[in-house]
Parts: C-alpha cells; structure tokens; sequence
C-alpha cells in the first residue's frame, strides 16, 4: 500500500501569522506586548530598560529633528533578543506630522520609485498627492471602490534602491537619501550605539486595515553589523518578532504611531512580519499623540521639521484614517565597502550573515511586499 501523503507542518511562525490576520473571528489581542502598558503584560515576555547614550546628540540636535532628548526616552530591551531595542514614541508633539507629509506629499515624487511605477507611466505616477488630495478629504462621502492612487501606493524605496526581483542593492540604482530622514535616524541610531551609522537606503511601506507583510528577514545590506531603523505612524500594527530560523515561535507586540524599534546584532537577522493593522488604542480616527500641534516655542528656523499646514495634515488625516506608514531606513555598505563586481561574490561584513540567505517567506523566494487580504 502506498505510504499516505503527509502535507508539511505548518510551523509555529506561520500558525500564529494566519492566527492574527484573521478577521473571523478576530485574534484575542491579550497576549500581545504593549511596551505602552507594561504593568498589565510585561510577564508576557522579559522587558528591560535599554541603556542609550545621552551623549551622542544634543538635545538642540534632537529637538531639531523633532524628538524628545535622549535622557527622557523610554527605551526597552527584550531578554533573548540582544540588539533588539524598542523606543516608545519619542517624538515631541506635533513632529510626526512632518514625517507623515513626506511620506505622502515629498518622498513618492521622481526620482524615488514606488509599486506604482511598475504599471503606470511616469506621467501617470506624477504628483500623486495632487491627484489624490480632493479624493482624500471626501472621503467619507464616497464609495469604497475609488480609491485615490494614494491609497493604492504600498511601497517606495529611497536612496540605493531595493530590487525586489534581485533582492539586491546597486550602485548604479541610486537617488539621493532624502537629508532629513537621514539626520533623524543617524541621531537614532546614534543613541543606540552606531554613531557611525549612514542612512543610505529606505523602504517605506504603506498599510491599510486589510494589509499585511510576510515573514521575512532583511539581510540585502552588505554591512549587517549596521542596524535596521523602523518608524511607525498612524494606525497600529501587530510586529511579530521571530527566531534566526524560520520556525520559531514568534513574540507578538503592537507598533504604535510614533514608536521605533531599532534591529542591532544578532537581532538584525531575526525573522519578522506584520500579520495585521489594527485601530489605535484609544479607539479614535487617529491615534491621540497625531492630534497634537507643535509647540509655541518650537524653532521652526533651525529645525529639520517643516510644519505641516493645516490643509496638508487635513490629507494627511483622511489617508491615515484607515492606514499606517512604516519606515525602515538601512546602511547599505559598510566603510569603504564597494559593490562586488561579480554578481555571486559574498561581500557581506559580518559573520552573522553566512550561509543560505532566509529571505524566502511564504515560499516565494522573495522578501514579501505590503499586500491587501482580497
Ligand atoms: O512595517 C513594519 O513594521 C515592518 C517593515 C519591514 O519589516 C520591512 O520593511 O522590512
Ligand atoms: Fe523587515
């Protein structure tokens, strides 16, 4: 008799991904980490301050780049995940609005490139915020099947771009690092230890309610020993923060608007996903602290953030009333590190990063974009 067909196991990472994308019925969220409410779950997983260095920016310096100072961030980091640190929002209030208008109004503009370049033309793709502005602040009133080609924008890449078929960086597939994303995240990453860190490469993903992003591990950049910087605006997400192997089981947490998380060390290698976008705790249109205006006093003159009028942030608002943006921002080369000239030669510079690449999530072969449950 023929031996039965046994279908595979579905492991530990994949069951809980299905387990919080599902809509009916929904997940029970209890076991969820929220760095936000520790007294009430933070036996779930072992959470502990993380030590940054004050030193390394300024307080001028951070408030020019819309944060808090240093010695006032709530940084956590997490037993068994060295490298991993979690920043609770530390923006200062009304600055996340300048990074939300640049990811709609500043960075899908030429020369950046977005998932709509892919089958549109380039005059088709021009000026996206113009063409969805009017559609944006009607939103309410109009039917669920128009949405703006803002809304349908999922992803754009910056600086060195990200080729999703190759899964590789090239140095002739380049455009300028947009010069104030990079000075927020060199004075992260500062903060955490990498005062040498250069921002030279950016994915920025675009989430609804209905979206989520597969398990991947993000191991393109030549120099792994650089960290990964992601920053989160809008609605919230469920992060599931995996194992070096595929299989291990993930801890769930939720990213909420303003928070960063910072992937270092062994950390950087680690498996991740965003199974589901979930409403804001507070239960509202938008998350409390993107109701906040800048303060009187803020240097708007020497500052980075450039306030975001009131018409702006009204597009803003409507896009975000069912979204979140997320931006990582990567290094790409180490020192004085080249591309290879040969496209199989191993150039990466830590020894963490040898052996097959992981990128594979969901069987594709490839690092998975932001897609919509159909
Ligand atoms: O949206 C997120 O929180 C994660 C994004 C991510 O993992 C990536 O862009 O590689
Ligand atoms: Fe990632």
């Amino acid at each position: 008799m023929a031996a039965p067909v046994l279908s595979p196991v579905e492991d530990a990472f994949r069951r809980l991904f299905k387990l919080y994308r599902r809509k009916q019925p929904l997940a029970e969220l209890s076991g969820v980490l929220d760095f936000n409410r520790l007294e009430v779950n933070g036996s779930i997983a072992k959470v502990h301050p993380a030590k940054l260095n004050q030193s390394s920016v300024s307080d001028q310096d951070t408030q020019r780049a819309g944060l808090q100072p240093i010695s006032k961030w709530k940084a956590y980091g997490l037993e068994g995940y060295p490298g991993f640190v979690f920043i609770s929002n530390p923006f200062l209030p009304g600055c996340q609005h300048h990074w939300v208008k640049q990811c709609l109004k500043l960075y899908p503009q030429k020369p950046n490139i977005c998932n709509l370049d892919m089958h549109m033309t380039s005059e088709e793709t021009s000026d996206l915020w113009g063409k969805s502005r009017e559609q944006l602040r009607h939103k309410g009133s109009r039917k669920r099947e128009s949405r703006s080609l803002l809304e349908k924008l999922r992803w754009v890449t910056l600086g060195y771009h990200y080729n999703w078929d190759t899964k590789r960086y090239a140095s002739d597939h380049r455009s300028p690092f947009p010069t104030d994303l990079a000075a927020l995240s060199e004075h992260v990453a500062a903060a955490c230890g990498f005062s040498n860190f250069k921002a030279e490469a950016g994915i920025l993903n675009y989430y609804h309610f209905d979206s989520s992003l597969g398990i991947h591990v993000d191991e393109s950049e030549l120099d792994l020993s650089q960290p990964l910087l992601s920053f989160s605006f809008g609605h919230s997400s469920i992060f599931l923060l995996g194992g070096l192997k595929r299989e291990e089981t993930p801890l769930p947490m939720f990213m909420h608007s303003g928070d960063i998380m910072v992937m270092s060390g062994i950390s950087r290698l680690l498996h991740h996903a965003v199974p589901r976008i979930v409403p804001c705790p507070e239960g509202t249109a938008l998350p409390y602290c993107l109701t906040l205006s800048l303060s009187e006093d803020f240097p708007t003159g020497s500052s980075i953030i450039d306030p975001c009028s009131e018409v702006d942030w009204e597009t803003c608002a409507a896009y975000l009333h069912d979204s979140r943006i997320n931006m990582t921002v990567r290094q790409v080369l180490g020192a004085g590190q080249t591309f290879p000239t040969q496209p199989n030669q191993e150039t990466c510079t830590w020894k963490g990063c040898e052996g097959s690449p992981q990128q594979d999530s969901e069987g594709t072969g490839k690092r998975l974009k932001v897609t919509d449950s159909s």
